[in-house]
């Protein structure tokens, strides 16, 4: 297959209705996106797809334009409806009839019609064809009237017959006829009917002999309940039963098409535009009247009339209470779907990203979480999709049972009317492109996982099993819903517990047994062909470590078979943790260690009583936080900074170490659960603050290492763990650079941070070089902060009056400074074109006094 058809049978089958960005597809894809871009073009040219906007282009399949386009939710709720349609109308040899039912006013007459017109378009029946229309309930109390207008009657079948008369079978010969309110047909009439539809014969009132042939496709309708009016016999003939759904079960969006639609007619027939407030339209979005559209649409006319009254000539049609938000409908008016609606509800859902955030960013609890969600849910109530929630409901039902209870042995808890809130929560998020709502960039799936690691980690699990894809953001608001009652239990687990067997359900079958014996989420477990590799394994392992986040007490292992060393060996080389390898994975062993974890054993206790399984099996273990040299890295501002320092710590130093950079409040924790041994292989702990332990470990607060006693004692520190002086210095400037950097990024006010640190950096090594002097890291910070502001205030001011200061010099030294100074910034003088002037020279003097 073509690369070109490959993109396009992904847009088709992933997103026949989404307008995607270049950029998404080249990431849904995983190619890049130069590459999607030119078979994106191609596609377009063969006119495959739209192209819509300006940076950035968005892409959608191109669809076929059918009768069935016009109907309001062809591609939406309506779309299988259509698909039958299109099956009965094309079937060979002459498609089959079909029977539509629904209540009043929901648009059957409507579909039956656009059904002919698309059999027209296909060429499948005639142009000149014709569409005849009977409504049986208009001669319900009269069997042989209907009998003979359906069917026709021979000259003398009656009083009055006098002459042959045809029906409307005949009439439709060829063509469609379309039986309304079928359920008022006679008995007598239906047995006539089902001989019609098998054999494509029948016999006129009067007639006997001779039988009249037709090729007559049927619609029948209905608004009753088929089993309790038609015969059996006569539905058997009808295979196609068409149900559309009341219009208070439409998705919001569709329902607002409707209403939009019917101004637009409205519209039309008065020949002026019509203003209505978006109030009105949400009110009459909410209709909910036995007569459905039909009814919907006769308000939405009287409310015009109403309006029209009080409007000169060529004025526009108000409809609303004067102040209120309002859009324009004219007769040419397009219903654009994001426009209008999706901010009714955009609104709503930003401020609960705001809300939840701050919850987040507040410590509060799942339960205050989940009623913020709940406002939210109210709020937008009559626009979700009632027909997409109970479909929802039923799989989150089927995979909280199925999959997280099953294999995960998780009972979440949820009574009937949370799983209806979890449904409502995940049908929002379908209403909306993840372009549409991407508001927090992450950031709150990272605050949710973590909270709640072992939580976020089930909700992946169930999104990915349940939806076959991977979290989005509107997701997010169902995560405190469905944890709300289970959070505290299953964070209660410290330890990670993988279970690894060759076999198509060995590893997942252990898994469910123990973990529903625990009543708790203990393991994971990964079934693996026969012939899978310690690497790729290992992989797996890691990969779930990563999407778990790292537990703070160890990590235990069970597999099947292999190289017991060999397998620790990969494990622990990529992992921090305390960690326990089992090579023996049987049920009672993997429930005695689930027990252990679950009533909250120590890493050591475990370890020990899997030592006594171990006489028969092979067990190894590793307590310690590394096996490896290492330094640990912690800053309390954030992560952020700490992978900052490991980064310049990995570029400056051998890689002797292991870096491991921890939370603050993690490091505080393990040390102060852990005795020394577990830290025997840390040579230094790097902070920003000062922290307290019992323990015999170097800590060094990184604001100490500006000042000289605290860089000698990192150099030290450095040196013994095998680092060459070169490269504690190396690292030193690295870190001066990027803390000065920090200090002055908000402050510049036009220069690039990264340029100006740079010429810093030049002068003040010039001076050192000068005066043979290495400036303590504080001085250096001081400086590099200095110059860079001062270079953006000459560059400021030399646009401005000079106004020189005259600096009185007091000795030698000073004059010396002075000149010096003065050689040293005549190269950013040419390239900047300004002057430094004495009263700059002078502070840099008070700054460097002590070396000179
Ligand atoms: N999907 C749709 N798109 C656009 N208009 C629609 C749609 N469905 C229904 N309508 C409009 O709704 C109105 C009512 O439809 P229709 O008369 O076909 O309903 P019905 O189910 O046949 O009603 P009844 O049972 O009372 O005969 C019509 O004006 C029709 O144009």
């Amino acid at each position: 297959m073509k690369s070109t058809d490959n993109i396009y049978n992904f847009l088709i089958k992933e997103h026949p209705d989404d307008k995607l960005t270049t950029q998404q597809i080249a990431s849904s894809v995983g190619l890049s996106r130069g590459v999607v871009s030119s078979y994106l073009s191609q596609l377009y040219r063969e006119n495959r797809l739209v192209k819509s906007g300006t940076r950035p282009v968005y892409w959608m399949v191109r669809r076929e334009v059918t009768e069935f386009s016009k109907v309001i939710g062809y591609n939406g709720s309506l779309a299988k409806i259509i698909k039958q349609c299109t099956e009965a109308i094309i079937y060979p040899p002459k498609g089959f009839p079909l029977i539509i039912t629904g209540p009043s006013g929901i648009g059957k007459s409507y579909l039956a019609k656009i059904i002919f017109e698309e059999a027209k378009r296909r060429t499948i029946i005639n142009k000149d064809a014709n569409f005849v229309v009977l409504n049986t309930a208009d001669y319900a109390n009269n069997p042989e009237l209907l009998s003979s207008i359906l069917f026709g009657f021979k000259k003398g079948a009656f009083t009055g017959a006098d002459k042959d008369t045809p029906g409307l079978v005949d009439q439709a010969n060829n063509g469609y006829l379309f039986l309304d309110e079928i359920h008022r047909l006679p008995t007598e009439s239906q047995e006539k009917l089902f001989s019609l539809l098998d054999s494509g014969k029948f016999y006129p009132l009067g007639e006997n002999k001779e039988a009249h042939k037709v090729n007559v496709r049927f619609i029948f309708a209905t608004t009753e309940k088929l089993d309790n009016f038609m015969l059996k016999t006569f539905m058997r003939r009808v295979p196609m039963h068409i149900d559309l759904p009341a219009f208070r079960r439409r998705p919001f969006i569709e329902r607002f098409e409707l209403v939009f639609h019917a101004f637009r007619n409205e519209a039309k027939r008065t020949g002026r535009s019509i203003e209505v407030s978006l109030d009105q339209l949400n009110r009459l979005v909410r209709t909910d009247k036995p007569g459905n559209i039909g009814a919907m649409e006769n308000d939405v006319q009287l409310i015009c009339a109403s309006g029209f009254e009080n409007v000169d000539e060529n004025e526009c049609i108000f409809v609303g209470k004067p102040g209120e938000p309002t859009i324009f409908i004219n007769a040419n008016s397009s219903f654009e779907k994001t426009s209008y609606y999706s901010d009714l509800i955009k609104d709503q859902v930003i401020k609960l990203q705001k809300k939840t955030s701050n919850l987040l960013n507040r410590e509060s609890s799942l339960d205050d979480l989940s009623l913020a969600v709940d406002q939210m849910l109210k709020a937008t109530k009559l626009m979700v999709d009632e027909v997409l929630i109970k479909d929802l409901k039923i799989k989150v039902y089927k995979n909280l049972k199925e999959f997280l209870g099953e294999r995960y042995g998780v009972d979440l808890n949820l009574d009937e009317e949370k799983v209806q809130q979890i449904a409502s929560a995940f049908s929002l998020g379908e209403l909306f492109n993840e372009d549409t709502v991407q508001l927090s960039k992450n950031e709150l799936q990272k605050s949710f996982k973590k909270r709640y690691p072992r939580c976020f980690y089930l909700f992946r699990q169930f999104i990915l099993h349940t939806f076959k894809r991977s979290i989005r953001e509107m997701d997010l608001f169902c995560f405190p819903l469905m944890f709300q009652n289970k959070c505290v239990e299953l964070e209660s687990i410290h330890f990670t517990g993988i279970l690894l067997a060759h076999g198509r359900n060995t590893a997942t079958s252990i898994q469910s047994v123990v973990n529903n014996l625990c009543g708790n989420y203990i393991f994971e477990a990964f079934d693996m062909p026969i012939d899978v590799s310690i690497h790729d394994i290992n992989e797996k392992v890691q990969h779930y470590l990563n999407q778990k986040g790292q537990s703070k007490d160890g990590i235990f292992v069970l597999f099947d078979m292999g190289s017991l060393n060999q397998m620790f060996k990969e494990i622990k080389h990529s992992s921090d943790d305390e960690l326990l390898v089992i090579n023996n994975l049987t049920t009672a062993m993997a429930l005695d260690i689930g027990i252990r974890i679950q009533r909250g054993d120590s890493f050591k206790q475990i370890t020990k009583a899997a030592q006594k399984f171990g006489d028969a099996t092979g067990v190894q273990y590793y307590e310690g936080l590394s096996d490896r040299d290492n330094i640990i890295v912690s800053c309390m501002s954030g992560v952020g900074i700490s992978e900052e320092i490991k980064k310049m710590m990995a570029e400056s130093l051998s890689g002797k170490e292991q870096i491991i950079t921890m939370d603050y409040k993690d490091l505080q924790h393990t040390l102060d659960t852990h005795e020394q041994d577990f830290f025997h292989k840390t040579n230094l702990v790097i902070t920003t603050t000062n922290i307290e332990t019992n323990l015999d470990i170097s800590i060094i607060n990184i604001y100490d290492i500006m000042e000289k006693p605290g860089y000698q004692e990192l150099k030290r520190l450095l040196i013994e763990a095998g680092e060459t002086p070169g490269n504690v210095d190396h690292l030193m400037e690295s870190l001066l650079k990027f803390f000065s950097l920090e200090g002055i990024k908000d402050r510049l006010q036009f220069l690039n941070p990264d340029v100006v640190i740079n010429e810093a950096q030049q002068i003040t090594a010039k001076y050192q070089d000068y005066y043979q002097a290495e400036f303590e890291g504080k001085v250096r910070l001081n400086l590099y902060m200095h110059l860079s502001l001062m270079i953006e205030r000459m560059l400021i001011r030399s646009h401005k009056d000079n106004e020189y200061t005259e600096i009185p010099l007091n000795n030698e030294q000073e004059k010396e400074f002075f000149s010096v100074s003065h050689a040293i910034f005549k190269g950013i003088e040419i390239k900047y074109n300004f002057k430094v002037d004495d009263y700059e020279i002078s502070l840099m003097y008070q700054l460097l006094k002590s070396y000179i």
